[in-house]
Protein backbone atom coordinates (compact mmCIF):
# COMPACT_ATOMS: atom_id res chain seq x y z
CA UNK A 1 0.00 0.00 0.00
CA UNK A 2 2.99 2.60 0.90
CA UNK A 3 3.63 2.34 -3.15
CA UNK A 4 0.54 3.60 -3.87
CA UNK A 5 0.25 7.46 -4.30
CA UNK A 6 -3.20 8.26 -3.08
CA UNK A 7 -5.47 11.41 -4.14
CA UNK A 8 -7.68 12.59 -1.55
CA UNK A 9 -10.69 14.16 -2.13
CA UNK A 10 -13.77 15.52 0.05
CA UNK A 11 -16.79 13.27 -0.64
CA UNK A 12 -20.09 15.13 -1.12
CA UNK A 13 -22.90 11.97 -0.29
CA UNK A 14 -25.85 13.64 0.34
CA UNK A 15 -28.27 11.66 -1.73
CA UNK A 16 -25.69 9.10 -2.83
CA UNK A 17 -26.81 5.66 -2.31
CA UNK A 18 -24.52 3.89 -0.25
CA UNK A 19 -23.96 0.18 0.83
CA UNK A 20 -22.67 -0.99 4.31
CA UNK A 21 -21.83 -4.78 4.64
CA UNK A 22 -21.55 -5.58 8.06
CA UNK A 23 -22.73 -4.29 11.21
CA UNK A 24 -20.46 -4.81 14.17
CA UNK A 25 -18.06 -2.32 15.93
CA UNK A 26 -16.24 -0.83 12.27
CA UNK A 27 -19.47 -0.70 10.40
CA UNK A 28 -21.25 1.35 13.75
CA UNK A 29 -19.13 4.38 13.31
CA UNK A 30 -19.44 4.21 9.54
CA UNK A 31 -23.05 4.36 9.69
CA UNK A 32 -23.41 7.00 11.84
CA UNK A 33 -20.99 9.00 9.46
CA UNK A 34 -22.68 8.28 6.19
CA UNK A 35 -26.02 9.04 7.50
CA UNK A 36 -24.58 12.27 8.58
CA UNK A 37 -23.23 13.02 5.20
CA UNK A 38 -26.97 12.61 4.17
CA UNK A 39 -26.33 9.60 2.19
CA UNK A 40 -29.09 6.81 1.51
CA UNK A 41 -27.46 4.01 3.12
CA UNK A 42 -28.13 0.27 3.03
CA UNK A 43 -26.76 -2.21 5.67
CA UNK A 44 -26.95 -5.83 4.99
CA UNK A 45 -25.48 -8.02 7.99
CA UNK A 46 -26.74 -10.68 9.94
CA UNK A 47 -26.01 -9.14 13.43
CA UNK A 48 -26.55 -5.62 14.33
CA UNK A 49 -25.15 -3.13 16.54
CA UNK A 50 -27.73 -1.29 19.17
CA UNK A 51 -27.03 1.99 16.79
CA UNK A 52 -27.08 0.79 13.59
CA UNK A 53 -30.58 -0.45 14.60
CA UNK A 54 -31.79 2.05 16.28
CA UNK A 55 -30.96 4.24 12.64
CA UNK A 56 -32.64 2.02 11.23
CA UNK A 57 -36.05 2.47 13.65
CA UNK A 58 -35.70 5.94 12.75
CA UNK A 59 -35.77 5.75 9.03
CA UNK A 60 -32.72 6.72 8.90
CA UNK A 61 -31.51 3.85 7.14
CA UNK A 62 -32.13 0.74 5.27
CA UNK A 63 -31.41 -2.54 7.09
CA UNK A 64 -31.46 -5.86 5.48
CA UNK A 65 -30.62 -8.19 8.05
CA UNK A 66 -28.91 -11.48 6.79
CA UNK A 67 -25.86 -12.18 4.86
CA UNK A 68 -25.00 -10.08 2.05
CA UNK A 69 -26.14 -11.21 -1.57
CA UNK A 70 -24.51 -9.65 -4.92
CA UNK A 71 -28.54 -8.26 -5.76
CA UNK A 72 -27.53 -5.90 -2.59
CA UNK A 73 -25.15 -4.52 -4.92
CA UNK A 74 -28.06 -2.96 -7.41
CA UNK A 75 -28.28 0.34 -8.27
CA UNK A 76 -25.91 1.61 -5.06
CA UNK A 77 -23.19 3.72 -5.81
CA UNK A 78 -20.46 3.39 -3.24
CA UNK A 79 -19.43 0.36 -1.22
CA UNK A 80 -18.25 -0.57 2.40
CA UNK A 81 -17.57 -3.60 3.77
CA UNK A 82 -16.42 -3.91 7.49
CA UNK A 83 -17.39 -7.66 7.91
CA UNK A 84 -15.17 -10.37 10.51
CA UNK A 85 -14.57 -12.49 7.11
CA UNK A 86 -12.14 -11.48 4.25
CA UNK A 87 -14.24 -13.93 2.13
CA UNK A 88 -17.01 -11.42 2.19
CA UNK A 89 -14.77 -8.15 1.32
CA UNK A 90 -12.96 -10.26 -1.50
CA UNK A 91 -16.65 -11.79 -3.01
CA UNK A 92 -18.24 -7.94 -2.52
CA UNK A 93 -15.47 -6.45 -4.31
CA UNK A 94 -15.48 -8.62 -7.30
CA UNK A 95 -19.00 -7.70 -7.22
CA UNK A 96 -18.53 -3.63 -7.02
CA UNK A 97 -15.84 -4.56 -9.53
CA UNK A 98 -18.26 -5.96 -11.68
CA UNK A 99 -20.48 -2.97 -11.42
CA UNK A 100 -17.65 -0.49 -11.78
CA UNK A 101 -18.00 0.94 -8.03
CA UNK A 102 -15.99 2.09 -5.87
CA UNK A 103 -15.14 0.38 -2.76
CA UNK A 104 -13.71 0.33 0.81
CA UNK A 105 -12.63 -3.00 2.82
CA UNK A 106 -11.95 -2.53 6.70
CA UNK A 107 -10.14 -5.45 6.34
CA UNK A 108 -7.96 -6.26 3.02
CA UNK A 109 -6.37 -2.83 2.43
CA UNK A 110 -5.52 -4.44 -1.51
CA UNK A 111 -9.04 -4.20 -2.47
CA UNK A 112 -9.79 -0.83 -1.19
CA UNK A 113 -10.46 1.78 -4.24
CA UNK A 114 -10.10 4.27 -1.63
CA UNK A 115 -9.28 4.21 2.50
CA UNK A 116 -10.80 6.43 5.09
CA UNK A 117 -8.38 8.94 6.65
CA UNK A 118 -8.01 10.20 10.31
CA UNK A 119 -11.39 13.12 10.86
CA UNK A 120 -12.06 15.43 12.91
CA UNK A 121 -13.82 18.33 12.39
CA UNK A 122 -14.57 21.79 14.21
CA UNK A 123 -17.67 23.10 12.41
CA UNK A 124 -16.33 23.57 8.18
CA UNK A 125 -12.88 22.81 9.17
CA UNK A 126 -11.83 19.14 8.49
CA UNK A 127 -8.41 17.76 9.13
CA UNK A 128 -8.12 14.90 7.63
CA UNK A 129 -4.81 12.27 8.09
CA UNK A 130 -4.07 9.50 5.95
CA UNK A 131 -0.43 7.38 6.48
CA UNK A 132 -0.90 5.44 3.61
CA UNK A 133 -2.21 2.43 5.02
CA UNK A 134 0.43 2.09 7.13
CA UNK A 135 -0.31 3.52 10.35
CA UNK A 136 -3.69 3.59 11.05
CA UNK A 137 -3.33 4.44 14.76
CA UNK A 138 -0.76 7.37 13.69
CA UNK A 139 -2.60 9.13 11.58
CA UNK A 140 -5.19 9.58 14.78
CA UNK A 141 -2.89 10.74 16.94
CA UNK A 142 -1.38 13.02 14.47
CA UNK A 143 -5.08 14.56 13.34
CA UNK A 144 -5.88 14.73 17.38
CA UNK A 145 -2.45 17.11 17.08
CA UNK A 146 -3.36 18.96 14.11
CA UNK A 147 -7.24 19.61 15.53
CA UNK A 148 -5.62 21.09 18.57
CA UNK A 149 -4.17 23.80 16.44
CA UNK A 150 -7.73 24.87 15.25
CA UNK A 151 -9.33 27.35 17.46
CA UNK A 152 -12.68 29.08 17.44
CA UNK A 153 -11.15 32.09 15.21
CA UNK A 154 -9.89 29.80 12.26
CA UNK A 155 -13.65 28.96 12.37
CA UNK A 156 -14.75 32.25 12.18
CA UNK A 157 -12.11 33.20 10.00
CA UNK A 158 -13.75 30.51 7.58
CA UNK A 159 -16.81 31.41 7.79
CA UNK A 160 -16.22 35.41 7.20
CA UNK A 161 -14.58 34.33 3.97
CA UNK A 162 -17.77 31.87 2.95
CA UNK A 163 -19.92 34.96 3.50
CA UNK A 164 -17.94 37.35 1.19
CA UNK A 165 -17.55 34.61 -1.13
CA UNK A 166 -20.96 34.65 -1.46
CA UNK A 167 -21.50 37.85 -1.67
CA UNK A 168 -18.79 39.66 -3.75
CA UNK A 169 -17.93 38.97 -7.66
CA UNK A 170 -15.31 36.64 -8.90
CA UNK A 171 -12.81 37.84 -9.90
CA UNK A 172 -9.01 38.70 -9.35
CA UNK A 173 -9.90 41.44 -6.94
CA UNK A 174 -12.07 39.00 -4.47
CA UNK A 175 -9.08 36.65 -4.84
CA UNK A 176 -6.32 39.26 -3.49
CA UNK A 177 -9.26 40.36 -0.93
CA UNK A 178 -9.42 36.70 0.19
CA UNK A 179 -6.18 35.91 0.60
CA UNK A 180 -4.92 39.33 2.27
CA UNK A 181 -7.89 38.40 4.63
CA UNK A 182 -6.37 34.96 5.48
CA UNK A 183 -3.18 35.61 5.44
CA UNK A 184 -3.28 39.30 6.65
CA UNK A 185 -4.07 41.37 9.86
CA UNK A 186 -7.43 40.82 9.69
CA UNK A 187 -6.91 36.88 9.93
CA UNK A 188 -4.75 37.00 12.61
CA UNK A 189 -6.58 39.16 14.93
CA UNK A 190 -9.92 37.18 13.97
CA UNK A 191 -7.81 34.00 14.98
CA UNK A 192 -6.49 35.83 18.44
CA UNK A 193 -10.29 36.78 19.22
CA UNK A 194 -9.74 40.70 18.62
CA UNK A 195 -13.04 40.94 16.70
CA UNK A 196 -13.93 44.31 16.71
CA UNK A 197 -10.22 45.54 15.59
CA UNK A 198 -10.66 42.77 12.93
CA UNK A 199 -13.95 44.28 11.69
CA UNK A 200 -12.46 47.03 11.28
CA UNK A 201 -9.88 45.81 9.08
CA UNK A 202 -12.28 43.79 7.14
CA UNK A 203 -14.55 47.26 6.42
CA UNK A 204 -11.35 49.04 5.23
CA UNK A 205 -10.61 46.29 2.55
CA UNK A 206 -14.04 46.60 1.20
CA UNK A 207 -14.05 49.71 0.63
CA UNK A 208 -10.91 49.22 -1.50
CA UNK A 209 -12.64 46.60 -3.19
CA UNK A 210 -15.69 48.58 -4.50
CA UNK A 211 -12.67 50.98 -5.95
CA UNK A 212 -10.53 47.93 -7.73
CA UNK A 213 -13.26 46.27 -9.21
C1 LIG B 1 -7.79 6.25 10.20
C2 LIG B 1 -8.93 5.26 10.43
C3 LIG B 1 -10.17 5.86 9.82
C4 LIG B 1 -11.45 5.07 10.05
O1 LIG B 1 -11.41 3.82 10.14
O2 LIG B 1 -12.48 5.75 10.14
C5 LIG B 1 -8.48 3.95 9.82
N1 LIG B 1 -8.17 3.08 10.78
C6 LIG B 1 -8.37 3.63 12.02
C7 LIG B 1 -7.94 3.07 13.24
C8 LIG B 1 -7.30 1.81 13.42
N2 LIG B 1 -7.38 0.77 12.57
C9 LIG B 1 -6.64 -0.28 13.07
C10 LIG B 1 -6.07 0.13 14.31
C11 LIG B 1 -5.19 -0.74 15.24
C12 LIG B 1 -3.73 -0.48 14.98
C13 LIG B 1 -3.23 -1.11 13.69
O3 LIG B 1 -3.57 -2.28 13.41
O4 LIG B 1 -2.48 -0.43 12.97
C14 LIG B 1 -6.46 1.45 14.50
C15 LIG B 1 -6.05 2.39 15.62
C16 LIG B 1 -7.12 2.69 16.61
O5 LIG B 1 -8.19 2.02 16.64
O6 LIG B 1 -6.84 3.57 17.40
C17 LIG B 1 -6.52 -1.60 12.48
C18 LIG B 1 -6.59 -1.77 11.01
N3 LIG B 1 -6.88 -0.84 10.06
C19 LIG B 1 -6.81 -1.41 8.82
C20 LIG B 1 -6.54 -2.80 9.00
C21 LIG B 1 -6.47 -3.81 7.90
C22 LIG B 1 -5.05 -4.11 7.52
O7 LIG B 1 -4.17 -3.23 7.57
O8 LIG B 1 -4.82 -5.26 7.13
C23 LIG B 1 -6.36 -3.01 10.37
C24 LIG B 1 -5.93 -4.26 11.08
C25 LIG B 1 -7.16 -5.02 11.62
C26 LIG B 1 -6.77 -6.31 12.32
O9 LIG B 1 -5.58 -6.53 12.57
O10 LIG B 1 -7.71 -7.09 12.56
C27 LIG B 1 -6.98 -0.76 7.58
C28 LIG B 1 -7.26 0.58 7.34
N4 LIG B 1 -7.55 1.46 8.32
C29 LIG B 1 -7.73 2.69 7.78
C30 LIG B 1 -8.28 3.77 8.45
C31 LIG B 1 -7.27 2.71 6.36
C32 LIG B 1 -5.84 3.27 6.27
C33 LIG B 1 -5.73 4.66 6.91
C34 LIG B 1 -4.38 5.27 6.81
O11 LIG B 1 -3.83 5.32 5.70
O12 LIG B 1 -3.83 5.76 7.80
C35 LIG B 1 -7.33 1.23 5.99
C36 LIG B 1 -6.22 0.76 5.06
C37 LIG B 1 -8.62 0.85 5.28
C38 LIG B 1 -9.82 1.58 5.78
O13 LIG B 1 -10.37 1.17 6.82
O14 LIG B 1 -10.18 2.56 5.13
C39 LIG B 1 -9.10 4.89 11.94
C40 LIG B 1 -8.72 5.99 12.95
C41 LIG B 1 -10.03 6.65 13.37
C42 LIG B 1 -9.85 7.72 14.36
O15 LIG B 1 -9.31 8.76 14.03
O16 LIG B 1 -10.36 7.58 15.47
N1 LIG C 1 -10.16 -0.44 9.20
C1 LIG C 1 -10.02 -0.32 10.49
O1 LIG C 1 -9.81 0.74 10.99
C2 LIG C 1 -10.11 -1.54 11.37
C3 LIG C 1 -9.87 -1.42 12.74
C4 LIG C 1 -10.02 -2.54 13.53
C5 LIG C 1 -10.40 -3.76 12.94
N2 LIG C 1 -10.60 -3.83 11.59
C6 LIG C 1 -11.08 -5.05 10.90
O2 LIG C 1 -12.43 -4.80 10.49
C7 LIG C 1 -13.21 -5.99 10.48
C8 LIG C 1 -14.57 -5.77 11.17
O3 LIG C 1 -14.37 -5.62 12.56
P1 LIG C 1 -15.60 -5.42 13.55
O4 LIG C 1 -15.00 -5.20 14.90
O5 LIG C 1 -16.55 -4.40 13.02
O6 LIG C 1 -16.29 -6.87 13.50
P2 LIG C 1 -17.60 -7.34 14.23
O7 LIG C 1 -17.41 -8.79 14.59
O8 LIG C 1 -18.02 -6.38 15.30
O9 LIG C 1 -18.74 -7.25 13.12
C9 LIG C 1 -18.77 -8.08 12.00
C10 LIG C 1 -20.06 -7.82 11.24
O10 LIG C 1 -19.99 -8.48 9.99
C11 LIG C 1 -21.25 -9.10 9.74
N3 LIG C 1 -21.09 -10.16 8.77
C12 LIG C 1 -20.39 -11.31 8.86
N4 LIG C 1 -20.54 -12.04 7.73
C13 LIG C 1 -21.36 -11.33 6.90
C14 LIG C 1 -21.89 -11.54 5.60
N5 LIG C 1 -21.61 -12.67 4.89
N6 LIG C 1 -22.69 -10.61 5.06
C15 LIG C 1 -22.98 -9.48 5.75
N7 LIG C 1 -22.50 -9.21 6.99
C16 LIG C 1 -21.71 -10.14 7.56
C17 LIG C 1 -21.70 -9.55 11.12
O11 LIG C 1 -23.08 -9.84 11.14
C18 LIG C 1 -21.33 -8.33 11.93
O12 LIG C 1 -22.34 -7.37 11.83
C19 LIG C 1 -12.34 -7.05 11.14
O13 LIG C 1 -11.84 -7.85 10.10
C20 LIG C 1 -11.21 -6.29 11.78
O14 LIG C 1 -10.01 -7.00 11.72
C21 LIG C 1 -10.45 -2.75 10.81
Amino acid sequence: MSAHVDFPVCLRLAGKRVLLVGAGTIADERSQQLVEAGARVRVVAPVVSPRIQRLAEAGRLELIERVWRPEDTLEQQLVFVATDDPEVSRAVAAEARARGLWLNTADVPELCDFTLPSVGRRGPLVVAVSTSGLAPALARVLRQQFLEQVTPGHVRLARLSGWLRKRLPRGAARMRLLKHLVEGEAGALLVRGERRAAWARVRAALETFGETT
